[in-house]
């Protein structure tokens, strides 16, 4: 089957991989379609408001609940280790890609964990994980029930298999898996990128306040895909992080057997180059949250649980103005990864594939050859142009885990070592 996506964030869904599959009507018909199993799956309270409210009802082959009990899973030692014992240091951090990914390794050997903060089981903070995958995923599949995944490809094209449809996501989009929902990841060759594990309330657009109606991610441009599914009767492994472990069971059958599906809560994609980027036209370098793609809040109003955020290509224009990301201090803490290109605070040292951190009150900012050189630049309008870096920032400090601080860049520190003092009038 072609691949096909339904246009929209959010958006209610019916879509049946075979004509008349899906009942009319109602959601749990005394006997589905084909002798199909209806299922419905939440990703907010039953009782969430109905503006927030998401879930999705599945009619599929196979119930899920059709399966033996689940073992530790053995595999995976970089995925979820848990969190370090000792005290995390106010430090900046910055890795430049890891030499020492796993190889020969399919989407779930491949994923590294980078940066964690709040318990799975609390239902909030966000993870940062590194993968590199160069194998796929063979009769393995993959469920997360500790939270949502936003996906972030760095290189090679991910095939995406889910319950709901099968995905395309290239470098330059992104795709969202929700919780729960089981998939497999096809690569073509060797295929590396980001991971943001949100445990907390769903990612949404982020309000647009003055801006109005339209700007920034426009919903429109969210593709969810079409039902699809396969007839396998061959066993299937499944591993599933569950509150903070992997766990492993054998199906004898393929999971991904959803043959038509309605509702608001699904896997999407969306292409990173839609973001209408919008910034200063005037002087000063506004807030990065003016870059929010999505937005996960905590019960603070205001205050993200996790914001997706990028660095896009655009016109810097600003009058008077230092243009590149100031100094500051930040009581949020701030996650960033680069996809491709360079990124305009640092003229060194973060390179695409890498990662740096900037915690809870970390005084960072342009390294000393990006403020030079922004600071003696003549203002004319100026395109930033093939670049990509994101950021995932977060209320919860990250701790970095023992994989990352053990490869943590040991010279970060000089990025801003050097600056000429002020010198005050005599
Ligand atoms: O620290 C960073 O590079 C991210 C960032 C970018 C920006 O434009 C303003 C603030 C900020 O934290
Ligand atoms: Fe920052």
């Amino acid at each position: 089957m072609s691949e096909r996506y339904i246009p929209g964030f959010g958006t209610h869904v019916a879509t049946e991989a075979v004509s008349g599959a899906l009942p009319q009507g109602r959601n749990s018909p005394q006997r589905p379609a084909f002798g199909l199993y209806a299922e419905q799956l939440s990703g907010t309270a039953f009782t969430a408001p109905r503006h927030e409210n998401r879930r999705s009802w599945l009619y599929r082959l196979r119930p899920t609940a059709d399966h033996r009990p689940f073992t530790r899973y053995e595999g995976a030692k970089l995925f979820a280790p848990g969190i370090i014992e000792e005290p995390v240091a106010p430090n900046r951090l910055r890795w430049d890609p890891p030499a020492d990914l796993p190889t020969d390794a399919d989407f779930i050997e491949g994923l590294v964990t980078m940066l964690a903060n709040g318990d799975p089981a609390d239902l909030v903070g966000v993870a940062v994980h590194l993968y590199s995958a160069s194998r796929s995923m063979d009769r393995r599949i993959f469920v997360n029930a500790d939270g949502e995944l936003l996906i972030i490809p760095q290189s090679g094209t991910l095939e995406v298999f889910t319950e709901l449809g099968r995905l395309t996501v290239a470098p330059g989009w992104i795709a969202v898996i929700p919780r729960g929902v089981r998939f497999r990841v096809d690569v073509s060759e060797p295929s590396s990128g980001y991971v943001a594990e949100n445990h907390g309330a769903l990612f949404r657009l982020p309000e647009l306040g003055p801006i109005g109606s339209n700007g920034l991610a426009n919903p429109r441009d969210f593709e969810t895909p079409v039902a699809a599914f396969e007839d396998v009767d061959a066993p299937h492994e499944v591993v599933q992080k569950y509150m903070g472990s992997l766990w492993t069971t054998t199906l004898d059958h393929s999971p991904l057997d959803v043959v038509a599906w309605h509702g608001t809560l699904a896997p999407y994609r969306y292409e990173l180059a839609r973001f209408n980027t919008i910034g200063s036209i005037s002087f000063d370098h506004p807030d990065p949250s003016i870059f929010t793609v999505l937005t996960s809040p905590s019960d603070t109003p205001g205050r993200a649980n996790a914001d997706f955020v990028i660095f896009p290509p655009r016109w810097m224009v600003g009058e008077d103005t230092f243009r590149p990301p100031w100094f500051h201090r930040n009581v949020m803490s701030e996650a960033m990864g680069l996809i491709h290109g360079e990124y305009d605070a640092k003229a060194d040292g973060f390179r695409p594939g890498g990662l740096s951190l900037h915690n809870i009150m970390s005084g960072h900012g342009p390294d000393v050859a990006s403020w030079k050189s922004a600071s003696e630049a003549e203002l004319k309008p100026v395109k930033i142009d093939g670049t990509m870096a994101f950021m995932v920032e977060s209320c919860w400090p990250y701790v970095p885990t023992r994989f990352a601080l053990d490869r943590a860049q040991p010279d970060y520190d000089q990025a801003w070592a050097d600056f000429p003092k002020a010198s005050l009038p005599k």
